[in-house]
C-alpha cells in the first residue's frame, strides 16, 4: 500500500503564502503568476529583509547541530528554491539537482534488479539512453508502449514486478498526449505498489500539474521553462510522499548531485517570470502552428484542432506549450530550412526566451539509433520549434523566407498566397506504397563515360582539361533484399558477384558526418582498412578490379548507410569499354554514389511539374518538353559528384574529378582543380559549347592499363623532374586555352576551326608521349588514322599506357573512307566506336513516371513480357527486373534502358 500524506499536507497548509488551487487544497489559493513572482519561505527569514534571495556560496557551514553543515546535504539558498518549486507545483516536497537528467537518475535509482518499467515509446533521446543503460547495467526490464493508447499499458502491469511507469505528456518532439489521469488510476487498481513518475518538462508546473491528477513522481528539466534563460542546467522533482522524499534526497546526498547555490538563485530568478514568458511562447507557437498547418504541412501541436489528444490534454492541461514540430517530406529539404533560418536558433532544448529550431533526428534524439526511431515512428525529416517571445510577425517572417529559400513553399498567383510544394517523398512515398515495399524501392541510373580531348594528366596537376561526356554509358541497378544482406554484381569484371551480411560489414570504424558536412578531402584509410581486412579480405590480386570497385561501393554505403542500412542489390553494366580511357570507372563511381544516396534518401527527386487541370488552368502557358533534361536540380547533382568523387578517389588515388564531373553534368566542359598556380588557382567547371558539333572516333588498342598506376607515374616524374615536366604543364594549359578560345570564337570559320584543333591535338600528343603515357598500340593507332587516304589526327585520350585513342573526324570526311578506315582499325585487332559528344551526364528512371518497374521485363527491345514467375509476387517481381538488366546484351542495353519509362537528366 502507499504510504499517506496527510501529515504532508498538513504541514504544507500552515505555509503563509496561500496554496496554489488543487482538489487537495480547499483555501483560497493566489493566482499562479502571483505564486511564481512572491519568494518567501517563512522558515527561512533574510535577517536583512533582502527582497532578492541571497546566495550562500559556501560549501561548509560552522557550528554543530545547526540546520546546513555541508552544501552536499543542504543549503540555504537551495531551500528556497526548493520551497518556491514545491509552492508553484503544488507539491509538499521539491528536490533540485543539476540537470533533469540527473532528477531522472535520482528517480530511476528508487529501482531495484528484477524490477520491471514501463515507459513510453516517444520518449526524450536522453531518457531513453537512461533506460537503455540501467536495462544492460541494472537487470531492469523496460517495455516501451504507446502512452496515447492507456490500454497498451494493462497488459506490462504486473502487481509483483511493474515497479514505475515513465510517461511524458506531451511528448518530445511528437507532442502525442497520455492520459496521466487514466492511466495513474489504472496503475494504482493494478499495481498499487508502481509508481507513476512523469517527465513534465514540456509543460512546466504552470500548464500541467501531475500529481494533481495521480503522479507519484514529476520532474521537469528546469533548464527549460522554468529557468527560461538558457543560462543554466538544472532539474527539479517534486512528490507529495515523504518516503519517496526521503530515498530520494539520500540519494541526492550521497551522489552530490545537487544544484549548486548559484544556479539556486538563477533559477528562482527565472521562475519569477515563468507565467509571463510562457503566456507569450505559447500564444507564439500557437501562431506558428497554425501558419505551418495553413501551409499543408503535417504539423504537431495540441493547440491545432485535429490533434489527436486535444480532448485529453484540454482536460489535464491549462495550456499547449510552446514545442510544435512539423514534417516536410524530405530530410534533405528540413535541412535546408533549419540552415536557412536566422532568427529561430539552430539549437538542441526548449523553453528559452529566444527562439530555437532542431531536426530532433539529427540532434536531441540521435542517441536513439535509427531503426527504433524508425521503429518508433519518429520521422527524419521532422523539424521542431520551440517559440521563444520574440514578435509573432518577424518570427514567422523567418520561417517563411526560411520555407522559401529551402524550396519548401511557393508563391501561387492564382491563390494569391504561399503554398506548399509537394516533397519528393510525397510523391515517392506514394510510389513506393503502391509496390509495398517501404523504403526498398529499386533504382536505375546510369552515367556517361567521357573523352578528355586536351589536358588528361595534366589535369591532375591543376591544368584546365576539355572534356565531353560519350554516348557510351554504365547503368546501376538496385533492387531491394529483405535478408539483411548486402550484395554488389559487377556483369563487366568477370561477372563478378559477392555478398555480406549487413551487420558484419566493419561499422565500428565508421566515423559518421557531423549533419550537413561535406566527405573530406582525405578518404578515411581506417575504413579503407577496415573493409580491405574485413568484408573483402577474401579477394586476392586476382580479383583485384572486382575488389578496387567493391571497395569504393563499401566505403560508400558504410559512410552513408548509417543510419538505415538498407538490404539490397547492386548491379552495374556499362556498354563502354572498361579500363580504356573512356571514364568506366568514373562513370561506374557515378552510378554507384548516385544509387546510394538514392536508396538511403540522402537525395531525393524534385517532384515532376503538375499537369494542370481543367479547374485550376490559369491563362495558357507554351510547354516545352525537356525530355527530362534539366530535371535533376544542380544541387542534388553536387551531391552525387562529390560522392562519385570519393569513390573515384578509392578506385585512382589522385584523380583529378574531371571524369566524374562530365559523369555527372554531362555536356563538355572545361575543368579545373582548385588550389594549383594555373588559372589563378581558381578550380572550377565552365560549360563548353560548340563541341557538340564535332565528329569523333574513338580506338580502343585493347591493351589493359592501369589508370592508378600512370597518374602515379606521372607524379613521380614530376617530383623527380621539374622542371621538364612544369614546362609541359605550362604548355598543356597553353593548349587548352586556345582550345576553349577557337571553340567559343563566332567568327573562325569551320575549317579554320578544325585545323586548330588538329594542330593542338598533336601538339597535346606528343606532349603525352614525353610524360611516358604512350603505348606501341595507341602509336599504331596514330598511325594508321594519319596514314593516306584517311590523314586524321589522332592523339591517345584518358590515362593512356593502352586504352583509348580519339581522332578528329572532319566535316567532309567521306562515308566510305570512314568504313575503310574502321576495317582496318578492326583488321589490326583494334575496336573502333564511331560516337557522338556532348549528351546528358546521370540520369534517374523516373520513379513518379515508371508503370511500375518490376513488371517491365523488356527481354527484346520493343517486345514487353511479364515473366510468368513473376505474377504476383513482389520480391520475384523484383528479382526479375534485375534478371532482365542482367541478360540485356551490350547493343541493345541502352535502348532496354530507354524503353523502361522515362529517364531524367540532370
Ligand atoms: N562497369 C563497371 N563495373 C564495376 N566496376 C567498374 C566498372 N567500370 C569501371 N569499374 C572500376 O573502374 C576500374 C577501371 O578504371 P580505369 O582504369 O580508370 O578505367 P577508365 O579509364 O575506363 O576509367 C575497374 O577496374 C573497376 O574497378
Ligand atoms: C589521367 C586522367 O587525367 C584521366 C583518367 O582517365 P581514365 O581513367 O583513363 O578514364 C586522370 C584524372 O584526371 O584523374
Amino acid at each position: 500500500m502507499a504510504p499517506k500524506i496527510d501529515a504532508t499536507l498538513a504541514r504544507l497548509h500552515d505555509l503563509p503564502t496561500p496554496e496554489p488551487e488543487s482538489p487537495l487544497r480547499p483555501r483560497k489559493p493566489y493566482r499562479f503568476s502571483t505564486l511564481c513572482a512572491t519568494v518567501e519561505n517563512p522558515d527561512q527569514k533574510d535577517q536583512y529583509g533582502s527582497s532578492s534571495v541571497p546566495i550562500y556560496q559556501s560549501a561548509t557551514f560552522k557550528g554543530v547541530g545547526n540546520p546546513y553543515d555541508y552544501s552536499r546535504s543542504g543549503n540555504p539558498t537551495r531551500s528556497h528554491l526548493e520551497h518556491h518549486i514545491a509552492k508553484i507545483s503544488s507539491a509538499a516536497h521539491a528536490l533540485s539537482v543539476s540537470s533533469g537528467m540527473a532528477a531522472l537518475d535520482v528517480i530511476l535509482r528508487l529501482l531495484k534488479p528484477g524490477d520491471e518499467v514501463i515507459a513510453g515509446d516517444d520518449l526524450y533521446g536522453g531518457t531513453n539512453r537512461l533506460l537503455t543503460y540501467i536495462r544492460s547495467h541494472g537487470g531492469i526490464t523496460v517495455h516501451h508502449v504507446d502512452t496515447t493508447d492507456p490500454s497498451s499499458v494493462l497488459p506490462f502491469l504486473n502487481p509483483s514486478k511493474t515497479a514505475m511507469v515513465l510517461l511524458e505528456s506531451p511528448t518530445n518532439p511528437l507532442l502525442k498526449v497520455a492520459d496521466i489521469a487514466a492511466i495513474s488510476k489504472d496503475v494504482k487498481e493494478r499495481a498499487p505498489d508502481a509508481i507513476v513518475v512523469v517527465d513534465n518538462t514540456m509543460m512546466s508546473p504552470y500548464l500541467q500539474r501531475p500529481l494533481e491528477h495521480g503522479a507519484d513522481i514529476v520532474y521537469d528539466s528546469a533548464t527549460k521553462y522554468l529557468s527560461g534563460h538558457h543560462d543554466l542546467m538544472a532539474g527539479v522533482i517534486t512528490c507529495n510522499r515523504d518516503d519517496l522524499k526521503q530515498r530520494m534526497a539520500f540519494t541526492i546526498n550521497s551522489v552530490g548531485n545537487a544544484l549548486a547555490p548559484n544556479d539556486c538563485f538563477l533559477l528562482l530568478r527565472g521562475t519569477k517570470t515563468l507565467a509571463l514568458r510562457m503566456d507569450r511562447q505559447q500564444a507564439n507557437s500557437q501562431q506558428v502552428a497554425t501558419y505551418l498547418h495553413g501551409l499543408g504541412f503535417k504539423t504537431h501541436y495540441p493547440g491545432l484542432a485535429d490533434h489527436p489528444g486535444r480532448e485529453i490534454h484540454e482536460r489535464i492541461a491549462a495550456g499547449n506549450g510552446a514545442v510544435l514540430s512539423f514534417e516536410t517530406g524530405d530530410k534533405e529539404m528540413s535541412e535546408r530550412i533549419v540552415g536557412a533560418t536566422r532568427l529561430w536558433g539552430i539549437s538542441v532544448s526548449f523553453g528559452c526566451v529566444n527562439s530555437l529550431i532542431s531536426m530532433p533526428c539529427v540532434m536531441s534524439h540521435a542517441s536513439i539509433d535509427p531503426a527504433t526511431r524508425a521503429e518508433r515512428g519518429l520521422p527524419e525529416d521532422l523539424i521542431r520549434l520551440c517559440a521563444g517571445i520574440e514578435d509573432p510577425a518577424d518570427l514567422i517572417d523567418d520561417l517563411e523566407r526560411a520555407l522559401i529559400e529551402a524550396g519548401a513553399i511557393v508563391f501561387d498567383e492564382q491563390q494569391n498566397k504561399y503554398v506548399r510544394v509537394p516533397s519528393a517523398s510525397d510523391e515517392l512515398s506514394s510510389a513506393v506504397q503502391k509496390l509495398g515495399l517501404d523504403y526498398q524501392q529499386e533504382w536505375f541510373v546510369s552515367a556517361p563515360g567521357k573523352i578528355i580531348l586536351f589536358g588528361e594528366h595534366a589535369v591532375v596537376h591543376g591544368v584546365t582539361a576539355v572534356a565531353a561526356s560519350v554516348d557510351l554509358r554504365c547503368y546501376g541497378l538496385t533492387t531491394p533484399r529483405n535478408d539483411g544482406r548486402l550484395s554488389v554484381h559487377f556483369s563487366d569484371i568477370d561477372n563478378f558477384y559477392y555478398e555480406w551480411e549487413i551487420q558484419s560489414l566493419p561499422w565500428d570504424a565508421v566515423t559518421p558526418l557531423a549533419a550537413g558536412a561535406q566527405h573530406p578531402d582525405t578518404l578515411d584509410q581506417v575504413l579503407m582498412d577496415a573493409i580491405l581486412a574485413g568484408p573483402l579480405k577474401e579477394l586476392g590480386e586476382d580479383k583485384k578490379h572486382a575488389r578496387a570497385a567493391a571497395l569504393a561501393f563499401l566505403y560508400m554505403y558504410l559512410m552513408l548507410g548509417e543510419e538505415k542500412r538498407p538490404s539490397f542489390n547492386f548491379t552495374a553494366r556499362a556498354t563502354l569499354p572498361v579500363g580504356a580511357g573512356l571514364g568506366s570507372s568514373a562513370s561506374f563511381s557515378t552510378c554507384a554514389a548516385s544509387t546510394i544516396l538514392l536508396v538511403n534518401r540522402a537525395i531525393t527527386l524534385p517532384p515532376p511539374p503538375q499537369p494542370s487541370s481543367a479547374a485550376d488552368a490559369g491563362p495558357p502557358h507554351v510547354h516545352i518538353s525537356h525530355q527530362g533534361r534539366r530535371f535533376i536540380p544542380p544541387s542534388t547533382a553536387d551531391t552525387v559528384n562529390q560522392w562519385a568523387f570519393i569513390a573515384e578517389k578509392v578506385l585512382h588515388g589522385n584523380p583529378s574529378g574531371v571524369d566524374n564531373s562530365v559523369s555527372v553534368f554531362g555536356g563538355a566542359l572545361a575543368y579545373t582543380r582548385a588550389g594549383f598556380t594555373f588559372n589563378d588557382g581558381k578550380g572550377g567547371m565552365e560549360p563548353i559549347l560548340g563541341f557538340k558539333s564535332l565528329k569523333f572516333l574513338l580506338t580502343n588498342s585493347k591493351v589493359p592499363r592501369d589508370t592508378k598506376k600512370l597518374v602515379a607515374g606521372v607524379g613521380a616524374l614530376k617530383a623527380s623532374e621539374p622542371e621538364l615536366v612544369g614546362g609541359i604543364l605550362n604548355s598543356i594549359q597553353s593548349i587548352s586555352h586556345e582550345a576553349r578560345r577557337a571553340l567559343a570564337d563566332p567568327e573562325l570559320s569551320r575549317t579554320e576551326l578544325l585545323s586548330a584543333l588538329e594542330a593542338l591535338i598533336k601538339e597535346n600528343h606528343e606532349h603525352l608521349v614525353t610524360l611516358g603515357v604512350s603505348h606501341p598500340s595507341l602509336e599504331t593507332i596514330r598511325a594508321t588514322t594519319a596514314a593516306e587516304p584517311y590523314g586524321l589526327t589522332t592523339k591517345l585520350t584518358g590515362a593512356g599506357g593502352g586504352g583509348c585513342a580519339v581522332t578528329l573526324v572532319p566535316d567532309d570526311f567521306q562515308a566510305s573512307s570512314m568504313d575503310s578506315l574502321l576495317a582496318d582499325l578492326t583488321k589490326e585487332g583494334f575496336v573502333p566506336y564511331l560516337t557522338s559528344v556532348g549528351g546528358s551526364g546521370l540520369g534517374v528512371l523516373s520513379p513518379y513516371s515508371a508503370p511500375n518497374l518490376i513488371q517491365m521485363t523488356v527481354v527484346n527491345p520493343g517486345e514487353v513480357t511479364p515473366p510468368p514467375e513473376a505474377a504476383g509476387q513482389s520480391a520475384a517481381d523484383v528479382a526479375t527486373l534485375r534478371l532482365a538488366f542482367e541478360k540485356q546484351d551490350v547493343p541493345v542495353l541502352s535502348q532496354w534502358a530507354e524503353s523502361l519509362g522515362r529517364w531524367l537528366y540532370v
